[in-house]
């Protein structure tokens, strides 16, 4: 039957390949899964060195895999938690729409609108060539910016919400940059979860 909303989203982006899925989990069910996340994760606040420089990252983390691979990004070694069931039950639906297995999810926590996540790609050694990221989003809706590294007039803006997923795959990484910047606006909090694969 044809849905009156639509389920998949093609951005269309050249030099990548980015589908949002507004509708990924229903909002009861995703209400579920960010209070149980929001209370259970063991949220870390990491120092990142970016250019030479310290800082609190303004953001908590937690990692969560099925190995016990690092995770590593801006000279931070993050070792994973094992998956919990929760997480186990956002995977296997995370999966069945993006065609593989993933080993990893990082967990960010957004407390509020001064944190955020800047201008990087998700290119780490570790994730190969050309990864596929899965994002989830739980609570708070927040614009994810996505820029072309070389074509300076190609940049996008997405509005993430509640019980959303976002897929990244193909060249998306090689040619873009993504962030979640920060807002003066006065919001709650939210939960993104990263699937990704460390080989
Ligand atoms: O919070 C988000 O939507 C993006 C998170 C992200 O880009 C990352 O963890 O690499
Ligand atoms: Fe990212």
């Amino acid at each position: 039957m044809e849905s009156l909303f639509s389920d998949k989203v093609n951005l269309n982006l050249p030099d990548s390949n980015i589908i949002y899925y507004p509708n990924f989990i229903d909002q009861e069910e995703a209400d579920g899964y960010f209070n149980v996340l929001r209370k259970e994760t063991p949220w870390q606040q990491d120092d990142i060195t970016v250019f030479g420089k310290t800082y609190a990252q303004p953001r908590l983390t937690a990692l969560y895999g099925n190995n016990n691979r690092p995770y590593s990004y801006s000279k931070l070694v993050m070792t994973p938690h094992l998956f919990t069931a929760k997480l186990l039950n956002i995977k296997n639906k995370v999966e069945t729409i993006a065609g593989v297995e993933f080993t990893t999810c990082l967990l960010n926590l957004y407390r509020n609108g001064q944190d955020s996540n800047g201008w990087h790609s998700d290119n780490e050694k570790e994730l190969g060539e050309n990864p596929i990221i899965a994002s989830v989003t739980l609570g708070q809706e927040r614009f994810f910016h996505l820029k072309h590294k070389s074509d300076k007039n190609l940049k996008q803006k997405i509005l993430l919400k509640h019980g959303s997923l976002l897929l990244m795959k193909g060249t998306t990484q090689k040619h873009w940059l993504h962030q979640v910047p920060k807002t003066a606006k006065v919001i709650d909090e939210r939960i993104n979860l990263t699937f990704r694969i460390i080989a």
